[in-house]
């Protein structure tokens, strides 16, 4: 068993992934597809389910058969996801009824600010964890079944299936058409009791959406089923499941309550180890499951904030003022400071702690000596201000500092970024040396499955360390620079409620 691997298939919002690791955790062989993201109208964010399927098929075959290998050296695999996204398929061909519907899709904000008149949100936050938002699956299913026609009555006769991603996903891989899920998963519809852990039919008649389409939820490290032999000639047991932040948390092993990672990809995910008992927030935070394990269900809060490396990615592919992502920390070190600009990077409203889903990015203080290196350094610290927000809406909301944040994601290898956000919060930030902890989250929890590893003591033993940023800037700078940052939030919110 243990000179086989463990396969984690990563579905991201901008791309699938697939990782093998082996015994000691490290990565042997990775692939990667981008896949189209589909904008109908502005806050409207879809993929097709197709090309999800296709893209993470495609690069799962490419990371084992690069390496010469196949199906027999695979022990199993763990699937991690984008979450919330939402599919609805019909059961009996497996074709999905409309677009995968993107958790950053704002379409349903009208109908969430409907259901806060009815006077659901402390219910909803009571047995969700959540506040009412466009975010979560359970708006979008409410969107499809009104608006695609027929859908109604065919969910009504049972016929069809919602999924997230990682249902979606398990559907297609495995032999017959499973229709499961995760708890993690499943706690961020907006209809799961996390207290329960299982649907919750007050939710599920406020929403009016049928009990019958949804999946059976699972254990995050269980085998749910085998894939089927089109996938891989020797069936493999799927035996991992997690939303991407609570495998990341996994993979951090933020195995303790107050032990925090923040995940810098599309958008930033602070996440941090609660323990045992779900911690309700007073500060706009979410309250999430972070993973179940055996018998054993740990939960965490979250601060969700939805435009980070996206905010980069713009700059790079919606206004080409860079050609590459890594070339932004170049030019934001060409300048000392960015000289009173500021970003609010709001493109698909505001998530933690503010939840503002009309607000839209704006850029304060813009002189005629701004340049592009202003705009590029303050686009790094717009990502650093938003995590430092949540981080202190957990703060107080445990009343506890934290010791250090581990940090992941494709942004982390910016040095800058890193040492910003460290300045920020007088917290060290600490980079592991394998940054792909989401694959590797989705791997331990796939490998603990299967016995590859003995237990979460073994991997912890996994866990290096690569570089650790301390704050070094001067503490009144810092203070003023957060006021700047704090006027502009505070702008770009009026000027969207102004409306
Ligand atoms: N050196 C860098 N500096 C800042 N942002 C970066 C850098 N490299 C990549 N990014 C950003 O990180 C994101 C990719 O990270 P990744 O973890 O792959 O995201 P996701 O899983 O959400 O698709 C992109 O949004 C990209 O713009
Ligand atoms: O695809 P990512 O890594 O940006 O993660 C998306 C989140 O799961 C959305 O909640």
């Amino acid at each position: 068993m243990k000179n086989k691997y463990i396969l984690a298939l990563d579905q991201g919002t901008t791309s699938s992934r697939a990782a093998l690791f082996d015994h000691a955790g490290n990565i042997i062989s990775v692939a990667q597809k981008e896949f189209r993201q589909i904008y109908p109208q502005p806050g409207w964010v879809e993929h097709d389910p197709r090309e999800i399927w296709a893209t993470q098929a495609g690069v799962a075959a490419e990371a084992v058969t690069k390496m010469g290998l196949n199906g027999t050296s695979i022990a199993a695999i763990g699937i991690t996801n984008q979450r919330e996204t939402t599919i609805v398929w019909e059961r009996a061909t497996g074709q999905p009824i409309y677009n995968a519907i993107v958790w950053q899709d704002r379409r349903t904000a009208d109908y969430c600010d409907q259901l806060k008149e009815r006077g659901l949100e402390q219910t909803v936050r009571a047995k969700t964890g959540l506040p009412i938002d466009a975010y979560f699956s359970a708006t979008k299913i409410n969107w499809i079944l009104n608006n695609v026609p027929g859908a109604r009555a065919k969910a009504e006769r049972g016929e069809l299936a919602f999924g997230t991603v990682d249902s979606w996903l398990i559907w297609n891989f495995s032999q017959q058409g499973l229709h499961v899920t995760d708890v993690t998963n499943a706690s961020r519809t907006m209809l799961f009791n996390i207290h329960m852990l299982d649907w919750d039919d007050e939710l599920l008649a406020a929403m009016d959406i049928p009990r019958n389409m949804l999946p059976k939820v699972h254990a995050s490290s269980e085998i749910v089923g085998m894939t089927k032999s089109t996938v891989f000639a020797t069936p493999i047991p799927i035996a991992g499941i997690a939303g991407d932040q609570h495998a990341a948390l996994f993979g951090q092993m933020c195995t303790e309550p107050g032990m925090a990672k923040n995940t810098y990809g599309t958008g930033c995910f602070l996440v941090m180890n609660t323990g045992k008992k779900p911690v309700e927030s007073n500060n706009n935070l979410i309250t999430t499951i972070a993973w179940k394990v055996g018998d054993e269900v740990n939960y965490a809060l979250e601060g969700s904030i939805f435009i980070g490396g996206a905010l980069v990615q713009w700059l790079r592919d919606g206004i080409s003022m860079i050609k590459s992502a890594p070339e932004i920390e170049q030019l934001a070190r060409s300048v000392q400071t960015s000289d009173g600009v500021y970003i609010v990077p709001a493109f698909a409203g505001l998530g933690a702690p503010h939840w503002n889903p009309r607000a839209r990015g704006s850029v304060f203080g813009v002189t005629r000596g701004t340049t592009s290196a202003h705009i590029a350094r303050a686009s790094l610290e717009a990502i650093a201000f938003q995590s430092y927000d949540v981080l202190k809406a957990m703060e107080a909301d445990l009343g506890v500092k934290i010791a250090e944040l581990r940090v992941d994601g494709g942004a982390v290898t910016n040095n800058l970024l890193m040492q910003f956000q460290a300045d920020l919060l007088g917290v060290d930030v600490v980079r592991p040396q394998i940054i792909e902890t989401t694959a590797l989250g989705a791997a331990y929890l796939a490998g603990l499955a299967v016995n590859y590893w003995s237990g979460i003591d073994e991997i912890k033993q996994q866990w290096k360390q690569d570089q650790r940023f301390s704050r070094t800037e001067d503490q009144d700078k810092i203070n003023a620079h957060k006021k700047g940052w704090q006027r502009a939030v505070n702008a770009s919110i009026a000027w969207a409620d102004s409306e």
